[in-house]
């Protein structure tokens, strides 16, 4: 057995860490804290911070291939120049729905920015439902949008072999699976293939190591499970010091740590004095197994 190791990096009180990314070339990890409206670059080398602020609540943010970053700000998906902090508009959504916002996103395989939305909480899960829709940015700046009802669009991934396409839409209280046409970025065929259990509470964030195994965060569980998507078992529970788990990624090098965000919002004062590392963004060792480099989108 190997022995984890879980170690709070960076007490950054975010309200809503979300979106971990890690950058091999600046050995850094990115992520956002979605209603502090900010982006921050975390140098695991230096242990220094970069933050840059934006005009609206910022819900993921992935690598660029033309160099910066792309992010979702709002409705809107948005290319990040990190030297003068400036942001462009690439695209926007859900232009009737003014109470919406992006929520997670990921860029697939082939470049493509995969993120989706829903409507604003009024305290965390607390929502109009079945207001959020799934879209992807392609890398010509055109929106593909593939459904819609969703209530809290989350976790995204694709399988090693790039032929299905891993999804959490939070409130069904499940982890989905569709067949995956990475040339076309069509999805089909929806199905199940874990139910959380109840002290599990909501999947949130998400990612795939490298055995093709599931990484789930669970908001409110304080924790990530592996799950196997082939057989629908959970494999593994690694329990957080935190309650709100939010998502998590791998990183460092090899990609042999994982990075884990959370949130403080919707936590009361005596439950923040037990859990003073809440908004926090967490690394876990040990863990015997690896994850694989992000894709950056290609437009
Ligand atoms: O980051 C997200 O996915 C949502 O924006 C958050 O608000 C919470 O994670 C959600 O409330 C949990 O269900
Ligand atoms: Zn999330």
């Amino acid at each position: 057995m190997s022995s984890i190791k879980i170690e709070c990096v960076l007490r950054e009180n975010c309200r809503c860490g979300e979106s971990p990314v890690w950058e091999g070339a600046s050995n850094s990890l990115l992520f956002v804290d979605i209603p502090a409206k900010k982006v921050c670059l975390w140098d695991s080398l230096s242990k220094r911070v970069q933050r840059v602020a934006v005009d609206a609540p910022v819900s993921s943010v992935a690598l660029r291939q033309l160099g910066g970053y792309v992010a979702t700000i709002g409705t809107k998906f948005c290319a990040l120049n990190w030297e003068n902090q400036s942001v462009s508009v690439l695209a926007t959504v859900d232009k009737e729905k003014t109470n919406n916002r992006f929520n997670d996103g990921k860029v697939d395989p082939a470049g493509r920015y995969f993120a989706g939305t829903m409507a604003e909480e009024t305290a965390p899960a607390v929502l109009e439902r079945h207001q959020g829709s799934l879209y992807s940015l392609f890398p010509d700046h055109s929106v593909k949008k593939y459904f819609d009802q969703v209530d809290i669009s989350n976790g995204l991934d694709w399988s090693l072999d790039h032929k299905i396409f891993y999804y959490i839409d939070s409130l069904s209280y499940s982890v989905d699976a569709f067949d995956y046409d990475l040339q076309t970025g069509q999805i089909s065929n929806r199905r199940i293939v874990y139910k959380m259990e109840k002290d599990e509470q909501i999947p949130d964030g998400m990612c795939i190591d490298a055995e093709g195994k599931l990484w789930v965060a669970c908001y409110n569980g304080g924790r990530v499970i592996r799950l196997d998507p082939e057989t629908g078992k959970r494999l593994q529970t690694v329990k957080l010091p935190v309650d709100k788990t939010t998502s998590c990624c791998f990183g460092g090098k090899d990609y042999s740590e994982m990075y884990v965000t959370c949130a403080r919002d919707g936590m009361d004062a005596e439950r923040l004095l037990k859990q003073p590392d809440a908004g926090g963004i967490f690394k876990i060792t040990g863990l015997g197994v690896k994850g694989i480099a992000p894709y950056s989108y290609a437009g």
